[in-house]
């Protein structure tokens, strides 16, 4: 009974949940690889991002992407008749002010994969952003438990792993850890629906699952090119 019981209140909580991706404000933070093609998703679909990097160098850098793929997209889209709004710093903006943490309701952090530089910038986040805050991490095989240890909001970080290119590619790992709450889940997968992306609830280990996959495929792919044995005939 007890069981049926908590999953009761699992149901109540996401039932409880009606967001419009479109009052959100979001935060994407590192505007490298991963970044770039993160904010063009979110731009594209029509979710207010601010893009922060660490220095102006870097912010200038990703934001040149940024536009880049953002034109291309919009050449695309008007052949739909439809608009991108990406010019207005009401729907897009670039920043190095961690201080415009303060006013967003979800972040999704793409920094170097680096434990130590994720646990200081969570524990920086879960200082700054107001209290309903989600905080979601880009890392590729990174443990969310850790990561969220950082915090004093645990069951508000989850894992959004994005793929590369992640402005095309469809898949978005959505991996939460021992203290994820329900309603962080449920956002996330609302997240990666107003992406037009396929959101894929996963366990924390490490690699999750594409990764967890791939990591052998590459590693045997090293282990034959070692061994000489590319380039030779298979079979008779
Ligand atoms: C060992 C340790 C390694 C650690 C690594 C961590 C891994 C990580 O955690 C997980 C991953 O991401 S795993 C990696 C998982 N990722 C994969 O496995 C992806 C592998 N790639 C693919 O499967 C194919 O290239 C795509 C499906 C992306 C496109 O296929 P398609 O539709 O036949 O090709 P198309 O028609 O030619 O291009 C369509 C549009 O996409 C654009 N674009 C393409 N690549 C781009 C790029 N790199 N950049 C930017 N843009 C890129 C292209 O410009 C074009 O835009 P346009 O504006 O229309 O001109
Ligand atoms: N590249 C991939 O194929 C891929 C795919 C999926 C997930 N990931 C993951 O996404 C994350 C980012 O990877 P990437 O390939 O985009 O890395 P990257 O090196 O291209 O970009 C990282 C960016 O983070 C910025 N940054 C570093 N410290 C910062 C700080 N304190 N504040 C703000 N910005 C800061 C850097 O300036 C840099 O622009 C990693 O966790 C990685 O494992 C990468």
């Amino acid at each position: 009974q007890s069981s049926s019981a908590s999953k009761k209140c699992h149901c109540q909580e996401i039932n409880f949940l009606f967001i419009v991706f479109d009052s959100i404000l979001l935060l994407s933070l590192g505007l490298g690889t991963m970044g770039q093609g993160i904010v063009t998703s979110l731009v594209k679909a029509n979710i207010p991002v601010v893009a922060l990097e660490q220095n102006l160098e870097y912010l200038n850098k990703g934001r040149k992407a940024v536009m880049l793929l953002l034109e291309r997209e919009a050449m695309k889209m008007e052949e739909g008749a439809q608009t991108l709004d990406f010019h207005n710093p009401a729907r897009l903006q670039f920043t190095v002010d961690f201080d415009l943490m303060r006013d967003v309701d979800l972040v999704i952090e793409a920094v170097f994969e680096n434990m130590a530089l994720k646990k200081e910038i969570f524990h920086k986040l879960s200082k700054i952003c107001k209290p309903g805050a989600l905080l979601c991490t880009n890392t590729s095989a990174l443990n969310i438990d850790e990561i969220a240890s950082a915090t004093s909001r645990p069951q508000q970080v989850i894992g959004t792993h994005f793929f590369s290119p992640a402005h095309v590619m469809r898949l978005l790992e959505i991996i939460y850890g021992r203290h994820t709450s329900p309603t962080a889940i449920a956002t996330a997968m609302q997240l990666a629906k107003a992406l037009k992306k396929v959101g894929v609830v996963v366990g924390n280990c490490f690699g999750f699952v594409g990764n967890r996959m791939m990591f052998p495929y590459v590693q045997q792919a090293v282990f034959l090119l070692e061994e000489g044995n590319f380039g030779f005939k298979i079979g008779p």
